[in-house]
């Protein structure tokens, strides 16, 4: 049984899936509620409210998935999440429309003066001539970030009459043609908008992006609105800006810090503002609610997410195709890992034949974990691998090449460590499975499961036989055998397979054969 917490108030339709879900348990409940209990818990899903910090992570033992019914994600440390190995999920355009609607409304308000008319008529006054206020039509808007939330924004505020001036590093001038905006510089957009709105993450870059420089930099008389995250516009700045009349009126929604009880911008008559409302609509807590409950249902289920933060992401028909050379990419790893019982410097792969055809890099992160699960304590995944594997000096690389193996799909692992290296090769053929057809250069086929014992040994008579009697000796009995040589006499190697694991006293006393080389146990 899965035990979710539920810590942020959230839809409960939104919650269906989950709640319909015979193998989840839901606790809705705020974290401070459950101290004691918080490392049961496999999934934790939250709104803004809760923060997820590295202390929280640490003391969810059993998490496995964070979920944000939202956009933004700067309240769950994801760094910490994927070192931890703990995937961060988020609900990317369920709140889209609710929020660009939601900005729209404030630049209306703001531009017409409606929270301080509203005030106003409430206290018994009739003061017609104290809110004259500006048209949006003909105006020029500033969209600083043209994602999901600026684009939808600027298609209304065309439908208005206004020029939409658009700021993103990453806009491309299709796109921004296909909407009818204009793509400039931010320079560009501080000097000739009349109102600039921000929908932008908060990141590094942006924290501080409308502050003392660039506010100095727009027009007199301008119109600011941020309803995408509080610190973006830096509030001290723009309290100066607000006391020497530059600003002429602010729309906020969000704060640097939320309540806003001690700030000075309440104080502000121009200032407008609402308690972070942007997403708060039924449909949008519908949507975001939903979102994250299906993505987390389904990861626990074992399925793909689609939304994740610090996973790759994939489309469930990808992933249906990948899934193969995924549990095979893990399965090498882990053999690798315990055939190579050594500090290991390089782990290089490659892939030949239809695999390469696929995101490869999803099969590469699965092979990692497989191999640093066996030698490492705490939990690694995809999510995690590669930085477990860059935080202990293991350089990993991936390589596409001509098929040249003689199998319709091949992947094949160089391993490199202090004094030895070794190889494996992996195939996995439609309706028969994984298969294991090389190991340092021998021909081989065996299916990667259960307990295995890899045995490298001199080609001479005998030597399989006393091997055999020794295991029925000890009533052993042998599932699987595999035997490979590259010429007569030469070196040679076994690969058996068993129903179960194998004690240390009889790998010792087959160590302890002439003509056995080396002897490895493998358990998959
Ligand atoms: N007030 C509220 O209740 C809500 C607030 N939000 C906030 O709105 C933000 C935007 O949401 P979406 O549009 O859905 O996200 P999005 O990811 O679709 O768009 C963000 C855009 O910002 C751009 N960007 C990133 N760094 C930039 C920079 N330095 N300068 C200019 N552009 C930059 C990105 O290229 C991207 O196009 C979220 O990150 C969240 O913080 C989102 C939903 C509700
Ligand atoms: O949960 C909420 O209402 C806040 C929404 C939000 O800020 C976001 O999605 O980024």
């Amino acid at each position: 049984m899965f035990q979710v917490l539920v810590a942020d108030s959230m839809s409960h339709e939104g919650l269906q899936p989950l709640l319909d879900a015979k193998n989840v348990n839901i606790v809705q409940k705020k974290v401070e509620e459950v101290e004691d209990d918080l490392h049961l818990f496999d999934a934790l899903l939250v709104r803004s409210a809760t923060k997820v910090t590295e202390s929280l992570l640490t003391r969810m033992t059993s998490l496995k998935i964070v979920g944000r019914a939202g956009v933004g994600v700067d309240n769950i440390d994801v760094d910490a999440a994927t070192k931890k190995g703990v995937v961060v999920i988020n609900a990317p355009d369920g709140n889209t429309i609710s929020t660009a609607e939601h900005t729209f409304a404030m630049m209306a308000s703001l531009v017409r003066h409606i929270p301080q008319a509203y005030v106003s008529v409430k206290s018994k006054e009739w003061n017609r001539n104290a809110f004259v206020g500006a048209e949006l039509y003909g105006k020029s808007l500033g969209i600083i970030g043209f994602g999901r939330i600026g684009s939808e924004l600027a298609k209304r505020a065309r439908a208005f009459g206004m020029t939409v001036l658009v700021f993103d590093p990453f806009l491309t001038r299709d796109r921004a043609e296909k909407i009818g905006v204009k793509g400039c510089s931010i320079e560009d957009i501080l000097a000739n908008s009349d109102i600039i709105t921000v929908h932008t993450p908060l990141t590094k870059e942006t924290k501080g992006l409308l502050g003392k420089v660039n506010i100095g930099k727009t027009k007199k008389g301008v119109y600011l609105i941020n309803c995408a995250r509080g610190g973006i516009i830096d509030e001290e700045a723009l309290i100066q800006y607000l006391e020497n009349g530059h600003v002429r009126g602010v729309a906020l929604d969000v704060f640097e810090v939320e309540p806003p009880v001690n700030s000075k911008l309440l104080e502000f008559d121009n200032v407008i503002t609402t308690p972070h409302l942007g997403a708060s609509t039924k449909e949008a807590q519908l949507n975001v609610a939903t979102q994250v409950s299906k993505e987390v249902l389904h990861f626990l289920e074992g399925k793909p997410v689609t939304s994740s933060i610090n996973l790759p992401t994939l489309t469930k028909e990808l992933f249906e195709k990948i899934q193969p050379f995924y549990q095979l990419g893990k399965k090498m790893g882990n053999i690798v890992s315990q055939c190579m019982r050594e500090p290991v410097q390089e782990i290089a792969i490659q892939y030949e034949g239809s695999v390469a055809e696929l995101e490869t890099s999803f099969i590469t992160k699965s092979l990692l974990a497989g191999f640093l699960s066996a030698r490492v304590d705490s939990t690694v995944n995809e999510v995690n691998a590669g930085m477990v594997a860059k935080e202990r000096g293991i350089s990993f690389s991936e390589k596409i090449s001509s098929n040249q193996s003689g199998y319709e799909n091949c992947i094949s692992v160089h391993v490199q460590g202090d004094h030895k290296s070794f190889e494996i090769k992996g195939t996995h053929v439609p309706n028969y499975g994984e298969r294991i057809v090389g190991i340092n250069d021998f021909n081989i086929d065996f299916i990667p499961t259960g307990y295995l014992l890899y045995i490298q040994h001199q080609d001479k008579p005998g030597v399989i036989g006393r091997v055999g009697k020794v295991l029925g000796d000890h009533k052993i009995n042998i599932a699987t055998t595999q035997v490979g040589r590259k010429e007569k006499g030469g070196e040679a190697i076994m690969m058996l397979s068993f129903d179960r694991s194998l004690d240390e006293e009889l790998i010792d006393c087959l160590k302890s054969f002439e003509d056995i080389l080396s002897i490895r146990t493998i358990d998959l």
